[in-house]
């Protein structure tokens, strides 16, 4: 479930007095999504999401993850518009939460992804690169590789119980990518979360981008490193090589990378992996009692990393020598 925060019709039309949408018509709670509250608004001009922000986002984040939607949709790429009210402002507070309206975006999400959206993502993925470059503002991804430590240690010992000899893999894994984590490679806006249920299609085609609320200014090849863990890993675990340079092959058409990208990218394959273990492994040893939120399972992602493991090159994530 993800309505943490109920609204009151009345509230909900005091707040809307404030924008130009006209009446509310609707207001539906939306089940997905495991952050924040989110609602479906239908208002005389039209439908809407209005978000409220739940406790893990930081209030300081939000006007720039507000203002990166406003600059991306500004350059053509198809995500959420921040609405404004009739004051100019993109973020209000509703029901005692921090609240914004967005456009709603047409389209589905695909739980199997095939190779023609993989190659989507890939597109698309290169292309928020391009549009982030000349966003001015910056923001630090608290989820890089200085981050993933503190992680371990919320986990600790517990690790275990999830899978015998975890603790002490994370362990290594932390050393080999503390010891040999890429600096210097491209950097720019992020959207760092940009996994399935984040891409909506219209048929094959891509029609939207969603969720920005991980996004950062940081290496853009991690960005494609999260996307080969999230996209092209089959459900036994076995990387697919053919969506993999699918979504590369793509992403290159746009965007091509630089040796040293090319060069550094199973590394950043097996700390995306381990980044997505250690926030699923810690909210799942975590979940609080009584909490209607399901957690995601860490062990899949276990599995994505031992494959990374014995990567060696670019070649075994299906891009041409
Ligand atoms: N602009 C939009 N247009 C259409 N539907 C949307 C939009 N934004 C969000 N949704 C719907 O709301 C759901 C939850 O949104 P979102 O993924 O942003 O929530 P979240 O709580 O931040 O989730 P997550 O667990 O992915 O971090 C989406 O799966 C989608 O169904
Ligand atoms: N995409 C993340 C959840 C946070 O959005 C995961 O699958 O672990």
């Amino acid at each position: 479930m993800a309505v943490y925060t109920e609204v009151g019709t009345e509230e909900l039309s005091a707040f809307l007095d404030h924008y130009d949408l006209g009446e509310l018509l609707s207001c539906k709670g939306i089940a997905e999504g495991v952050e924040n509250s989110n609602f479906l608004i239908h208002t005389a001009a039209g439908h809407y999401i209005l978000t409220l922000y739940e406790k893990r986002v930081d209030p300081a984040d939000l006007p720039f993850f507000l203002a990166l939607m406003e600059h991306l949709a500004g350059r053509g790429l198809i995500c959420p518009l921040p609405v404004k009210t009739r004051a100019g402002t993109a973020l209000g507070t509703l029901a005692g939460r921090p609240a914004a309206i967005v456009t709603f975006l047409d389209g589905m999400s695909v739980r199997q992804p095939a190779v023609t959206h993989c190659a989507e993502v890939g597109e698309a993925l290169a292309r928020l690169h391009l549009a982030g470059a000349d966003f001015a503002r910056q923001r630090a991804n608290a989820l890089s590789v200085a981050g993933w430590r503190p992680l371990a240690k919320r986990a600790g010992h517990r690790a275990d119980t999830v899978a015998p000899g975890l603790a002490a893999l994370i362990e290594e894994e932390l050393a080999v990518v503390e010891a040999s984590w890429p600096n210097g490679l491209p950097e720019g806006v992020i959207h760092a979360d940009l996994f399935p249920d984040n891409v909506f299609f219209l048929g094959n085609r891509l029609s939207g981008l969603i969720d920005f609320y991980f996004a950062c200014t940081d290496t853009l090849a991690y960005d494609i490193a999260v996307c080969l863990n999230a996209w092209c890993f089959e459900p036994d675990g076995s990387f697919n090589v053919t969506k993999g340079r699918a979504l590369l092959q793509r992403y290159e058409a746009v965007r091509p990378l630089s040796e040293a990208e090319r060069a550094a990218l199973p590394l950043l394959c097996r700390g995306a992996a381990l980044r997505f273990l250690l926030t699923r492994l810690v909210d799942w040893l975590n979940v609080p009692p009584g909490a209607l939120v399901r957690p995601k399972n860490p062990i899949e992602y276990l599995k994505k990393l031992r494959f990374h493991r014995y990567a060696s090159s670019a070649r075994d994530y299906g891009l041409a020598a």
